[in-house]
């Protein structure tokens, strides 16, 4: 995983106010049977602060896309830039940290240590490390598990742990694929409602993969709505929901206000429109797996 340096939570990135832009970006695999097009043409600029989920059917290339800005991957055509930077500088700038599907952890560090680790290249002292460790355990439910190796946990809270540690250094874009893909509802649930409070705290950018249609609305400031192979940008859907009282923590075991938002005309309208995105007009919506 990569990590980020520590920068005030509050101050904007000192390279301004665009965290991700994707231009003309292609991607092309070479296949067994021929090129694989995962990627056509896509254009994609995300605000500093500005959550943005990408959504389509399997196989569209959400997550090549996101492993384009990590820096893990590279185009076949187009640029990616991350904070004016290209990906390579700014994965070596630890600009954005990182939760993907597979959780990544270190098998022979405890849970506590794997949390820490970022902080640790970032030169956080011992007393520092383990006190935000134990912060964000705390945050994701799984202080009784901070001495714990990895292969204790479930996969669900091994995600949990990656996602902790994805925060340690309250990075200025964090790239997350389908992070809560393996959890239960509530936990997925609690989880969003946390992400949105860190989100509101640490004003990052989040570049979110998912899919499922109510996660993506109830997060993001505008929802990326792609097309089966080859992936493009089909549309664009912004979401305008008060998420002051989500974004507030909870006080008990439940997410209340979440409860409220996801009730809301304005969330049902919303999920409603992602929905016709996805699945409107064309036959090459068929097949879409997207909840
Ligand atoms: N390293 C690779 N080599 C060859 N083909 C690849 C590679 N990585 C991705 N692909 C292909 O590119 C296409 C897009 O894959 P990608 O994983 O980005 O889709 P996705 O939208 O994230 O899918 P899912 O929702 O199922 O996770 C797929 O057809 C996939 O098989």
């Amino acid at each position: 995983m990569s990590v980020v340096q520590e920068q005030p939570a509050s101050t904007p990135h000192p390279r301004g106010a665009v965290a991700v832009e994707v231009e003309q970006v292609s991607r092309v695999f070479a296949g067994r049977s021929g090129d694989v097009h995962a990627l056509q043409g896509v254009d994609l600029t995300v605000a500093a602060g500005e959550f943005v989920s990408l959504i389509g059917p399997s196989g569209c290339g959400k997550s090549t896309l996101l492993r384009l800005v990590a820096d893990l991957d590279e185009p076949t055509a187009g640029t990616v830039r991350v904070f004016g930077r290209s990906a390579r500088e700014a994965r070596l700038a630890r600009d954005y940290g990182i939760a993907f599907q597979q959780a990544g952890l270190l098998p022979w560090r405890t849970v506590r240590a794997n949390v820490e680790l970022p902080l640790a290249l970032s030169g956080t002292g011992r007393a520092g490390r383990r006190e935000r460790a134990d912060e964000l355990l705390a945050l994701v439910g799984l202080s009784d598990f901070a001495d714990h190796h990895p292969d204790q946990l479930s996969g669900g809270m091994q995600q949990r742990v990656a996602i902790a540690r994805a925060l340690a250094v309250s990075p200025s874009l964090l790239l997350m694929d389908e992070p809560f893909g393996a959890l239960d509802e509530m936990t997925r649930e609690h989880l969003q409602a946390q992400l949105l409070r860190i989100c509101a705290e640490t004003r990052a950018a989040v570049v979110f993969v998912t899919h499922s249609i109510p996660e993506a609305v109830f997060l993001s400031d505008r929802v990326v709505v792609m097309s089966p192979r080859p992936g493009r940008i089909r549309e664009v859907v912004p979401v305008t929901l008060d998420r002051s009282g989500a974004a507030t923590p909870a006080v008990g075991p439940t997410d209340d206000a979440g409860d409220d938002l996801r009730n809301d005309a304005a969330f049902v309208a919303s999920v409603a429109a992602v929905r016709e995105a996805l699945h409107g007009g064309s036959a090459t919506g068929r097949g879409v797996d997207v909840r």
